[in-house]
């Protein structure tokens, strides 16, 4: 995050209006970063409301948010209950039975410089490796599969270099952590419910009204309201683009209960007749959760089908939640910049949404304004800039859902034929011909990533890089081999993630 510009005193008052993951993420990095330059920062939440707190797992972009915050990694686990994630697991998302681990890592290495899946596609389309041979040259699947973790190397050299990890949390637990990290640094927090908005003859927000009467008046207002988007649309009446015709999920159930065992350190995403669950193990429970389509399944049956499957009796009843995938129209709009969940919601496959708080976060440092007028250009760039974030993030969401090969449920029918985005078209038209993942020069889900879900949902392209065909077939099979080994052997010596955890309890002090 940077935010070079700000180098005077501003006077901005900030209010940030919510407390959930999204207002105490946004309270605590502004705090940080704006110390010294004279900005003041409130936040108000109202208990009564409460949050969505179900955002538990997440990529690894998270360990940049906390380590520029200062977090010690050990403090952090202790209090937020987390374990490692090396990746998602999808089960029976390319046919019923299939089973592919999305790593935070690329699929071994180039070779007569030429990327490797192409080789691997060769030798598959051969039948000379198996379809899911690609785990076994994934160190972190390798890992994720013997329940085993340990941190990634920093010497680019090593081979335990080659992967990235994120964290389970308990997303309340965070909430609590983040806060009392904000509160030392001077956030002002006020309990109470905004019962009304005053706008500004010039369309922005003046103040917001809280039901004691209170009135608070701010410079720039960070709308964390959640998906009632209090300001950002109940006041301003932005507008929400609807992406249920390319994600028709839009209902929700979670439910808490014990581990199976030691926790793994991967999330689960299974898919199902009219949806997917997700299973997350945390250290001292496991999340659960059923999303699906309610044109598709009632929420009764969606309810019965979670607790069906769950390893233990459940913790909690059962949650029930209701979404639009889709983004507001614009996420900054005069002086009010909405992030997280007012800003928009593209469902939790890929465990997105955190992350693109804080990317809107680390946009509004960028483009901080330095006084209370605000520049519209900032506000323009931001929301390019957040537009671009969002659609990458759903074009790769969308793609676990029309990779599929599955006939067996009306939904699935759905999305195998559904229309997607001209945007994912090309893409898939581009990998599904000559193998080639389109690259951004920055972003979420890099090449990698598509890889994992095309190849783990058996997209194979039809020609690889000519190129891969001058290494022999031998020299192929034999350097296949010799990653796998090389991977196996690393996982193995790897401490079970179980132990690792042990050493992240919570202290209890008297
Ligand atoms: C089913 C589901 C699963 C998810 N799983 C994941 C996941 O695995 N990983 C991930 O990254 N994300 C996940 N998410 C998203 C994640 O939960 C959210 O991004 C995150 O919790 C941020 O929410 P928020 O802070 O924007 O909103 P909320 O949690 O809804 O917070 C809104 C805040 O605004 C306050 N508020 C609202 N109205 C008023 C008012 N009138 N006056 C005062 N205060 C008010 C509330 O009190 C609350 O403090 C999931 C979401 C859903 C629905």
């Amino acid at each position: 995050m940077k935010n070079h510009h700000i180098k005077k005193q501003s006077n901005v008052r900030v209010l940030i209006l919510g407390g959930g993951t999204a207002g105490w993420m946004a309270a605590a990095a502004l705090s940080a970063k704006l110390a010294g330059t004279g900005v003041s920062i409130r936040l108000v939440e109202s208990a009564e409301i409460g949050t969505v707190g179900v955002g538990e797992a997440t990529v690894p972009h998270i360990r940049h948010f906390n380590a520029s915050l200062g977090f010690d990694e050990a403090d952090f686990m202790s209090r937020t209950e987390a374990t490692f994630k090396l990746g998602i697991e999808f089960r029976d998302w390319g046919r019923k039975g299939d089973a592919y681990i999305h790593p935070f890592a690329a699929f071994g290495r180039e070779i007569g410089g030429v990327p490797f899946h192409h080789h691997w596609t060769r030798a598959r389309r051969a039948g000379r490796v198996p379809a899911d041979g690609l785990d076994a040259v994934s160190l972190p699947i390798q890992a994720a599969r013997m329940g085993r973790f340990g941190h990634p190397s920093p010497d680019p050299s090593s081979f335990f270099s080659t992967f990235s990890y994120a964290y389970q949390f308990d997303a309340g637990l965070y909430a609590g952590y983040l806060r009392a990290y904000a509160e030392a640094r001077g956030v002002v927090r006020t309990e109470g419910k905004v019962q009304d908005v005053s706008l500004r003859a010039d369309g922005h927000v003046e103040a917001v009204t809280l039901e004691s009467g209170e009135r608070l008046v701010a410079d720039l207002f960070v709308d964390c309201s959640g998906f009632r988007g209090l300001l950002i649309e109940g006041a301003l009446k932005t507008g929400y683009e609807d992406w249920t015709r390319y994600l028709p999920c839009d209902r929700a159930v979670a439910v808490p209960c014990a581990n199976d065992g030691p926790p793994a350190p991967y999330t689960r995403a299974t898919a199902r007749d009219a949806g997917w669950m997700w299973r997350i193990p945390l250290q001292h429970r496991a999340g659960n959760g059923h999303v699906y389509c309610s044109g598709f399944m009632d929420d009764d049956a969606a309810e019965q089908a979670l607790l069906a499957q769950l390893d233990h009796p459940p913790q909690a009843a059962p949650r029930r939640l209701r979404f639009t995938t889709g983004k507001r129209r614009r996420q900054w709009v005069g002086n009010v910049v909405a992030i997280g969940l007012s800003a928009g919601f593209l469902e939790p496959l890929e465990s997105t949404s955190i992350h693109l708080i804080q990317l809107g976060i680390g946009r509004l440092l960028d483009l901080f304004p330095t006084s209370a007028d605000m520049d519209p250009l900032d506000a323009a760039e931001f929301n390019r800039l957040m537009d671009l974030e969002y659609e990458r993030v759903r074009d790769f969401i969308i793609l676990h859902y029309v990779a599929t090969q599955r006939d067996d449920t009306p939904f699935w029918n759905h999305c195998r034929t559904m229309a997607i985005p001209d945007s994912l078209a090309t893409k898939m038209e581009l990998f599904k011909q000559r193998g080639i993942v389109t690259l951004y020069r920055d972003g979420m889900f890099l090449e990698p990533s598509w890889i994992a879900v095309y190849l783990g949902q058996n997209i194979l392209p039809t020609h690889v890089d000519p190129r891969a065909a001058l290494v022999s077939d031998a020299e192929i099979d034999r350097l296949i081999a010799m990653e796998a080994e090389h991977c196996r052997r690393a996982a193995s010596s790897m401490p079970a993630h179980g132990e690792i955890l042990s050493r992240y309890k919570v202290q209890v002090t008297a």
